[in-house]
């Protein structure tokens, strides 16, 4: 049996902490079962390497291992990539295709964010789970697999279950043994390992000297909560190592970097709109409204592309009837957005550039087309805006994405999409 040690070394682990060599340890043992198991902790924690090493360890490791992101995939599609569907299963079903099932069998799935799966596919998983056997989309036939499944979330799943929104029987059946990863902030003697490792890396990569902090800036490391935790310590990593010019940072230097609990502009808000002259500030709201209606228009992609394979399916009509009628404009939101904001959105965009409002102006009675011409002619700026107010939201809602999303104004699966896309 391989020692903790190796493990670290061989899967890149960094670390001392009693609690991570636990995880590891356990990772170890369960390796040669078939056992099912469900990782748990906070985003950013580490999780994924826990499942590769459980299969490099298993009988299993000659065989697939394939890591499925629950969170990313479509509702209307997720079925059909996990189990495969027939040919003309639903429109542009042009060919048969196989799924993960059937393509890893005998190695190992990984299903990342777990809790994200919607209640017809978990109905799925648990009898792929308790028989082996899976149908394809389209299809009667049944068929087997033999395939060990990881999970892992970082939603509290018994407060899912309570909602209805996770099945308590596959949450029982997913959960034979629970791996969990505390947050960095429980684990501080690793902070600055973690650092040197990554800076040590980032230094290679962009072919410069290795940063390195002062005794106070190291405290200053030590003492921050680290929200997003290691993912969250990497991206500052790499941000000063880049950035600054200096190679030893100090506390001050270091605290421009460090996540604070700052708030996001409120949009709506009558009294922030008549705060003239705080541009920085009409400009943050200026970005949120863009924010939001990219959001909008993202939904409205979305949902037309689902109601083009659905085949104008009146049952998915009915269920997205809110969606449906947000992005066609008859909802509540629409509407506070037009009685509400639009006349501050006016004002602040004349703010700037009066020539340039003007085209604004014009182009403001469509918000989509506004959106499309901002998005093609500020692509990198309102990218950047869009990381930084995701980061905000995360900084505030202590990670949270189910609070940060709502405040956002985005489906957490949006917000999970670009959390990855973003690397945040
Ligand atoms: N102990 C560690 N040593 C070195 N790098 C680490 C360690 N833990 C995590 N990382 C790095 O931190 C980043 C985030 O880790 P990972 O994606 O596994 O987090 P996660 O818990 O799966 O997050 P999420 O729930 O958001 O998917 C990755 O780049 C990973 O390589």
């Amino acid at each position: 049996m391989e020692s903790p040690q190796a493990v670290k070394q061989r899967f890149e682990i960094i670390g001392n902490d009693p609690s991570l060599n636990r995880a590891i340890e356990k990772s170890i043992r369960v390796a040669p079962t078939d056992i099912s198991v469900l990782v748990t902790g906070e985003s950013g924690v580490g999780k994924e390497s826990l499942p590769k090493i459980i299969h490099a360890l298993s009988h299993r490791k000659h065989a697939k291992y394939i890591a499925v992101n629950c969170g990313a995939i479509p509702e209307g599609t997720i079925d059909s990539e996990l189990f495969g569907h027939e040919k003309g299963a639903f429109t542009g079903a042009n060919q048969a295709r196989d799924g993960y099932f059937k393509e890893a069998d005998g190695g190992t799935i990984f299903l990342d964010e777990v809790g994200e799966l919607p209640l017809t596919t978990q109905v799925r998983l648990l009898r792929v789970l308790e028989t082996g056997e899976f149908i394809k989309v389209g299809s009667s036939k049944v068929q087997k697999s033999s395939v060990r499944i990881v999970a892992a979330t970082n939603v509290d799943m018994i407060e899912a279950i309570k909602n209805n929104k996770f099945r308590e029987d596959l949450y029982y059946r997913l959960n034979t043994v629970e791996i969990n990863l505390s947050p960095l902030r429980e684990r501080r003697g690793d902070i600055h390992l973690l650092f040197r490792k990554f800076a040590s890396d980032f230094a290679l990569k962009y072919k410069m000297p290795t940063i390195r902090l002062t005794d106070r800036a190291i405290k200053a490391l030590e003492n921050c909560r680290w929200p997003g935790n290691i993912r969250q310590l990497k991206n500052v990593t790499e941000q000063i190592s880049v950035l600054e010019t200096s190679r030893e940072v100090d506390e001050d230097t270091l605290n421009h970097y460090l996540p604070k609990s700052t708030s996001l502009p409120s949009v709506i808000s009558k009294e922030k709109s008549s705060s003239k002259g705080d541009f920085s500030n009409e400009r943050e709201i200026l970005y949120k409204v863009l924010f939001d209606m990219k959001g909008d228009l993202n939904d409205l992609k979305k949902l037309t592309m689902e109601l083009m394979e659905r085949d104008n399916d009146e049952k998915f009509k009915e269920d997205n009837i809110n969606l449906i009628k947000k992005v066609y404009g008859e909802s509540d939101s629409k509407k506070e957005f037009k009685d509400e904001t639009h006349e501050e959105q006016l004002e602040i965009l004349q703010f700037p550039n009066q020539k340039r409002n003007r085209e604004m102006d014009q182009k403001i009675e469509d918000p989509y087309d506004y959106a499309e011409d901002i998005e093609e002619e500020e692509t990198l700026s309102l990218q950047d805006k869009e990381v930084e107010l995701i980061k905000k939201s995360l900084d505030r809602h202590h990670g949270k994405r189910k609070p940060a999303a709502d405040e956002l104004g985005i489906s957490e699966r949006t917000l999970y999409r670009k959390i990855k896309q973003y690397d945040l």
